[in-house]
């Protein structure tokens, strides 16, 4: 498993206790890591004529040493300009006496169009926004339009959190070692990155399971085995029911996209729950989904009493009025002792059921935090999040990451935080960033669908954290293989060849 993502702390900590287990020394994984650098110089610019290496003053810079010693070694011109020297008696110090090639000061960096720059200047250890001759150095790679290799970040990233924290070089690669970090899929980070390369540098993954990560790059290996696939003796009621609220007749089309996508991620069975007025203009657009009217919470409960669903949908087009805050109670409070009967297990709000509650929020999480009560599942794009969560979004240091695990800490649910590098995160702190996303996705209704399949996937028992994971990868994967031309509609057909892989590759993953 190479999947975890692992913060500069747990990097610095996994670093320590490799070197306390020996064999390998700080200068050892320096060395590799400096070599696993070299190769990829050498792989992409096999006929490149002239390197400048950029070595700052900490361990990044000693792995600049290393590839500049190598590069020079394998007859490529290599010029090393330096920000100082390395601090006595590091590794860095060491990396740079094995190095043969006298230094030149970062100040006077010149370069010329068609050489390639090698990035060592800071990587984990990136303390402050980019100034001086390190900002001018980017300057100068981005006037000439230079390939830059980055070593483990490029400088000027945040591994953290993905930010750019005054300028950062824009790298064709980046070459990070044993994990990567949040800052290589989170934006801009990202974007910065280039091609990411991870390279083994001898840090074992015994030694990465004792550091117990807690956020992952979000693949479907790490909820493949919660994956449903229907039993042989499956009937209809049995994959699962999901309900999905419908806004009045003229915002019905949400309800349908999302309910259509909870059918097609195999709930057994869907029912638009519309209000009376908007039940013609449902029927009219409904064949196997079924539709049930819905216009007080004593019809919800009719319905959960004798129907039985699993998992509701609600936000949708659903209008932000306190008729959205009492359904919305009203489903959390499913699991409580009068209710014993009807028990639902999971729900999920978005949109409307968002915002609806941007007044007292409070409210919904107290709610969400009763015993008893379904599992929450909440899909905020950024505008939604920053209602419900004003004083997180705020946050100007915090990650990301940070914030989707704050929000889902304080609301007691799962957190999708939406984006093109959208963050999945649980009340008890595990975390995914998906990287599989597409521009495609940003479409009117994608969300509908999302919220859909999130649903499906819960009514058939899925827990929801790997739900909701396994929900945005699915709607990702679906919508980068469509590309261009995607409407939302398209959507639900396009799950179909996803799902099909993944339930092939579903009885492959060990049990355990
Ligand atoms: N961990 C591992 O397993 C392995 C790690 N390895 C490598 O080590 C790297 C981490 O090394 P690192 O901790 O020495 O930090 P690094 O990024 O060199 O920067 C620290 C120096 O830069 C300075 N500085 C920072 N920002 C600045 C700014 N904006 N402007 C000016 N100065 C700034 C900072 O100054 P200070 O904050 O102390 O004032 C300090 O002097 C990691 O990215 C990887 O490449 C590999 O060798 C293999 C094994
Ligand atoms: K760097």
């Amino acid at each position: 498993m190479s999947d975890e993502l692992l913060t500069s702390a747990e990097m610095g900590e996994a670093d320590r206790l490799t070197i306390a287990a020996g064999p390998i020394d700080g200068i050892g994984l320096m060395r590799r890591a400096g070599e696993a650098v070299a190769g990829e110089v050498l792989r992409r610019y096999p006929s490149a004529m002239h390197v400048h290496v950029l070595c700052g003053p900490g361990n990044n810079g000693g792995d600049g040493y290393v590839v500049a010693r190598i590069l020079a070694g394998s007859g490529v011109a290599t010029t090393i300009w330096a920000s100082g020297a390395p601090r006595p008696q590091s590794d860095a110090a060491l990396a740079a006496a094995e190095c043969p090639i006298a230094s030149r000061p970062l100040s006077v960096f010149e370069a010329e169009p068609g050489s390639i720059v090698v990035d060592a200047l800071y990587g984990a250890g990136l303390s402050k926004p980019l100034s001086g001759d390190a900002a001018r150095a980017v300057g100068v790679a981005t006037a000439l339009h230079l390939p830059v290799v980055a070593v483990d970040l490029p400088s000027g990233v945040s591994g953290d959190s993905g930010r750019v924290l005054g300028v950062a070089f824009a790298a064709a690669a980046t070459v990070t070692f044993a994990r990567k970090k949040p800052g290589h899929l989170l934006l801009p980070g990202r974007e910065r990155c280039g091609d990411i390369v991870l390279a083994d540098i001898g840090i074992g993954d015994d030694i990465i399971a004792r550091l117990q990560p807690r956020a992952v790059d979000n693949r479907p290996a790490h909820w493949l085995r919660d994956f449903p696939v229907p039993a042989v003796d499956a009937h209809k009621y049995k994959r699962g029911h999901v309900g999905v609220f419908s806004g009045g007749p003229s915002a019905t089309g949400a309800a349908r996209l999302s309910a259509l996508a909870a059918a097609r991620s195999g709930a057994g069975a869907v029912t638009v729950l519309s209000p009376g007025n908007a039940m013609t203009v449902n029927a009219g657009h409904l064949t196997s989904i079924m539709l049930s009217k819905t216009d007080d919470v004593a019809d919800i409960r009719e319905f959960v009493g004798e129907r039985r669903p699993s998992a509701f949908v609600l936000g949708p087009g659903f209008g932000v009025g306190d008729k959205t805050r009492t359904f919305g109670l009203a489903l959390l409070a499913c699991g409580q002792a009068q209710d014993a009967a009807a028990q639902v297990d999971g729900l999920v709000f978005d949109a409307d059921a968002i915002t609806a509650f941007r007044e007292a929020p409070e409210i919904l999480f107290e709610a969400a935090r009763r015993p008893n009560a379904p599992a929450l599942v909440m899909t905020p794009h950024e505008g939604e999040f920053s209602r419900l969560f004003p004083d997180i979004a705020d946050d100007n240091v915090s990650s990301k990451l940070d914030k989707a695990r704050a929000a889902a800490a304080r609301a007691n649910a799962v957190i999708v935080y939406k984006g093109a590098d959208t963050v999945i995160a649980a009340p008890d702190g595990r975390a995914a960033i998906n990287s599989n996303g597409a521009a495609w996705l940003a479409t009117a209704g994608s969300g509908d669908v999302l919220s859909g399949i999130t649903a499906g996937l819960l009514a058939q028992a899925m827990p929801p954290f790997e739900a909701a994971c396994a929900a945005v990868w699915i709607h990702a994967d679906a919508g980068s293989r469509f590309g261009p031309g995607l409407i939302a509609e398209d959507l639900p057909l396009a799950l179909v060849p996803v799902l099909r892989e993944l339930v092939e590759a579903r009885p492959k993953v060990p049990v355990g």
